[in-house]
């Protein structure tokens, strides 16, 4: 028996396929999980054990390694980037919506990148010189925070782009419905043959299909298969916390006069001048505030509950 490391990049009725050295491994789990509680994700950094002698038998999943972080519906862990697809029109454009994304994403440690999906349309609707100036403005908005942002046109121009992006590391995409996630899949992963919005609607009218997510090797690292995360629950967050789910917020912060300051009303606050000279975007520093009431608000629900 010889131990290898690897990652789940898919689990089927019982089995986790493990993918170790540029092979697949049908795993097992070892009895010893059912007694921890422990239930392996897609996603999982695993130490598997394999019979050299003889490539056909089962081999074993003896040890998870620890997980850098843990998305729910579907199930995965280890996720290293998340595209958020948003569409300029057909829904519309929503800073807001996007900076929710955002800091739910910053909060579970997933580095975001933003895509715009929906330009053709954009340029249909309002004509291209608007169009280039309204991606313009969003790019401004996010540039101090040092988000990437790549616009998409549902053609093959895509593929190139999203080529560049993507690096080693585990990518997943999110999005509000209708945005185009699936689209966007089936661009990347033809092999996954994904259902986009329409077609599944028509084929599971009714039913309720859950597919288990699997990773697909994408450049140097892997692209989960699954347009799922339409949203991701509003996390937990700490008032205090909030500030670093923000980069450009959390960098001019270090100026500020007080390392404590939340950057709302108190003296010296270098974020509110970044805000007043524009180095931040005023709707950046508006979600900021806005996101914060919401964590206030919580708190008292909270404590009654206990
Ligand atoms: N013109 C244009 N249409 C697009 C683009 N991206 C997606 N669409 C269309 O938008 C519609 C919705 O796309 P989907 O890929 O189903 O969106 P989704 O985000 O997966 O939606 P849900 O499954 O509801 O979460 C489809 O009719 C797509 O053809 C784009 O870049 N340009
Ligand atoms: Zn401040």
């Amino acid at each position: 028996m010889q131990k290898k490391k690897g990652v789940i990049y898919q689990s089927i009725s019982g089995f986790y396929y493990v993918w170790s050295e540029n092979q697949s491994f049908a795993t097992k789990p070892k009895g010893l999980f059912r007694h921890t509680n422990e239930k392996p994700l897609v996603g999982d950094e695993v130490v598997i054990e394999v019979d050299e002698q003889d490539s056909q038998s089962e081999s074993r999943l003896i040890e998870i390694l620890p997980r850098e972080n843990e998305l729910v519906r579907p199930s995965i862990s280890n996720v290293d980037y998340s595209m958020i697809v948003t569409s300029l029109v057909e829904p519309d454009f929503s800073y807001n919506l996007l900076d929710y994304f955002l800091v739910s994403i910053e909060s579970n440690h997933i580095e975001p990148i933003i895509l715009l999906s929906k330009y053709d349309l954009l340029v249909e609707a309002v004509g291209q010189k608007a169009a280039d100036r309204k991606v313009e403005e969003i790019n401004r908005v996010y540039a101090p925070a040092g988000y990437t942002v790549v616009t998409l046109n549902n053609n093959e121009s895509d593929i190139d782009k999203i080529k560049q992006l993507i690096d080693t590391g585990l990518y997943v995409i999110m999005g509000q419905s209708g945005v185009g996630k699936s689209t966007l899949l089936n661009l990347l992963l033809p092999e996954a043959n994904i259902e986009t919005g329409i077609i599944s609607e028509a084929l599971n009218r009714g039913k309720h299909t859950t597919r288990e997510v699997t990773l697909y090797p994408f450049n140097d690292g892997f692209l989960a298969d699954t347009p799922g995360f339409s949203a991701i629950d509003f996390p937990d967050i700490e008032k205090a916390d909030l500030r670093f789910y923000f980069p450009e917020i959390a960098r001019a912060g270090e100026l500020c006069k007080f390392r404590s300051c939340l950057h709302l009303n108190e003296p010296g606050c270098n974020v509110k001048s970044e805000v007043e000279t524009g180095d931040i975007a005023q709707s950046r520093y508006n979600n900021y505030e806005q996101i914060m009431e919401r964590i206030e608000q919580r708190k008292p629900v909270y404590k009654k509950k206990k």
